[in-house]
């Protein structure tokens, strides 16, 4: 009687475990079974890491990469086996790892989060506290990082010519963005695997954003499942969505359609990434894993050229063009904006076809080295469009090293909306939780508003050109002071025998 017996019609561990080869393979997932035998060729990230788990319990390594819904969308009913009784399951004794050791005699170490008093410092303690493939995927940028360095040094080449005795006793950082009424000119913007650095996910982002009443941009690729994301929202917390296109049109529209239904208020397309950049450091450290083997799905040979980004990329279309955004327009009645846009022949084009907005943005230059920064870019754009009367057509935001208000005061001055901020959250909760979230959006509002008291600006509409110097906004290689406090969170510091470990 299943009321005495729970597991009654259960599998067992060891009914699951004979089904561990390429020619029978059945994992477990979150307590069910299911057969992948046929699946296996067509996994992103490949077979081996499939067969690595075959016969056993794989949640621990599925969960960070694969929204819980996974299965249910992608993977045929009849291969869904049922329940297991996790009584029967061996559950393999991990030996911890020397590493492993390490890493939680530094996490009994770190600093407490008081300690932390800019966005740098929680990329420092994350840089010591996270998993090496996690560390690896968030901090990687593209070849050589020099967009990714750029992005943040270019803050320090725009000067700010500040006002004095103006009346800055009542400062207003509020503004609006697509409509939105936000505490602060930041969006969290997207960014993907949210597990990788914190068990929750990008919930603990939504958790945050709510608390500080700025919007959120969930990612495509994100760990959480969509509906997760749109559920943790609290009251009337507004949310956009990230979209990477689909070459199967029909799954795009639907993703499309439910998240309008769901309430997201933005649609911002991914125009910079028709295929993932090269990021090493995430490459290096999938060197042990096989789960990047992304490139060959037979052989043992492993590629391993193209780390967890490729793994979960594959879907998207390098096709995409401009043809296709009257199909966007036609599909949804929410705002869309191109993100990845990098110059302002680019704009004028999406001013011509009826988006309303862009994000100038390189990705986190985590994709084609050597672009420009978003707020290079943006010190370009907003002229040219004052010339022609078009800066008030569409909403131009920017991404890319923001760590600091005064980084966001110089994109409202040269006319962005606002700005989006990935990493520094992504760090903030992986050392310290929903609290590291929580301060470093403090921090941002306690900056913003000394720094708009030290410029002469009493709201974010005083904001204008004039008050900043970019002269040097246009040299990219410059004799500049260092930059110590990113300098420290940056890998390259570590000697090279322990690059190579
Ligand atoms: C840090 C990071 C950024 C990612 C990101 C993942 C991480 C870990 N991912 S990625 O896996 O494809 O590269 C996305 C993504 O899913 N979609 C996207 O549009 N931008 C993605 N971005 C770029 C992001 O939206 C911003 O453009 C970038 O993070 C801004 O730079 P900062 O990190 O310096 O703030």
């Amino acid at each position: 009687d299943p009321g005495e017996n729970p597991h009654v019609g259960s599998l067992t561990g060891e009914e699951i475990a004979k089904h561990n080869s390429r020619d029978s393979c059945w994992v477990i997932v979150h307590n069910k079974a299911y057969d992948v035998t046929e699946f296996l060729p067509e996994h992103p990230g490949g077979p081996k890491i499939i067969l690595k788990y075959a016969g056993k319990d794989a949640t621990e390594e599925y969960a960070p990469i694969h929204p819980p819904d996974t299965l249910d969308k992608f993977l045929p009913k009849d291969k869904h086996l049922g329940p297991v009784n996790m009584d029967t399951v061996e559950q393999e004794v991990k030996e911890e790892s020397p590493e492993e050791k390490e890493r939680q005699e530094r996490i009994k170490g770190m600093p407490k989060l008081e300690a932390c008093y800019n966005l740098m410092d929680f990329e420092t303690v994350a840089r010591y506290v996270m998993k090496k493939p996690a560390w690896a995927y968030y901090s990687s940028g593209a070849d050589d990082e020099i967009t990714m360095r750029e992005n943040h040094s270019a803050f320090h080449k725009i000067w700010f010519r500040p006002k004095i005795l103006v009346d800055v006793e009542n400062v207003d950082i509020s503004t609006k963005m697509l409509g939105t009424k936000v505490d602060i000119p930041f969006y969290v913007t997207a960014t993907a695997l949210g597990k990788l650095g914190n068990p929750e996910g990008e919930v603990v982002l939504t958790r945050g954003a709510h608390k500080h009443n700025v919007i959120q941009m969930i990612p495509t690729l994100a760990s959480c499942s969509f509906d997760e994301i749109v559920d943790a929202k609290q009251g009337d917390q507004v949310q956009w969505l990230q979209l990477y296109v689909n070459k199967d049109r029909e799954i795009t529209k639907k993703i499309v359609q439910h998240a309008e239904a769901r309430g997201v208020k933005g649609l911002f397309i991914t125009v910079d990434a028709p295929q993932l950049g090269r990021r090493e450091k995430d490459m290096r450290t999938k060197f042990d894993d096989t789960g990047s083997n992304v490139q060959n799905t037979g052989g043992d040979n492993v590629d391993r050229s193209q780390g967890a980004a490729r793994a979960i990329s594959s879907f998207i279309d390098p096709s995409l063009s401009w043809k296709d955004i009257p199909w966007f327009l036609s599909i949804t009645k929410m705002p869309i904006l191109l993100k990845g846009v990098q110059r302002v022949e680019d704009v004028l084009k999406a001013i011509e076809c009826g988006v309303h907005g862009v994000v100038l943005s390189n990705h986190g230059g985590r994709q084609l080295d050597t672009a420009r920064s978003g707020i290079e870019v943006l010190a370009e754009v907003m002229p040219i469009l004052r010339e022609r009367g078009l800066q008030d057509k569409i909403e131009i935001y920017i991404d890319g090293g923001v760590r600091r208000a005064t980084d966001i005061i110089k994109a409202m001055c040269l006319g962005a909306k606002g700005v989006g901020i990935g990493r520094p959250f992504l760090f903030a909760m992986s050392a310290y939780g929903l609290p590291g979230v929580d301060r470093a959006m403090q921090l941002l509002k306690d900056e913003m508003i000394m720094n708009m008291r030290l410029i002469g600006a009493a709201k974010v509409e005083d904001l204008t050109p004039d008050m900043l110097d970019i002269a040097g906004a246009r040299s990219h290689f410059v004799t500049q002071p260092e930059d110590t406090l990113a300098l420290r969170a940056y890998d390259a510091l570590i000697t090279p025998n322990e690059m190579l470990k």
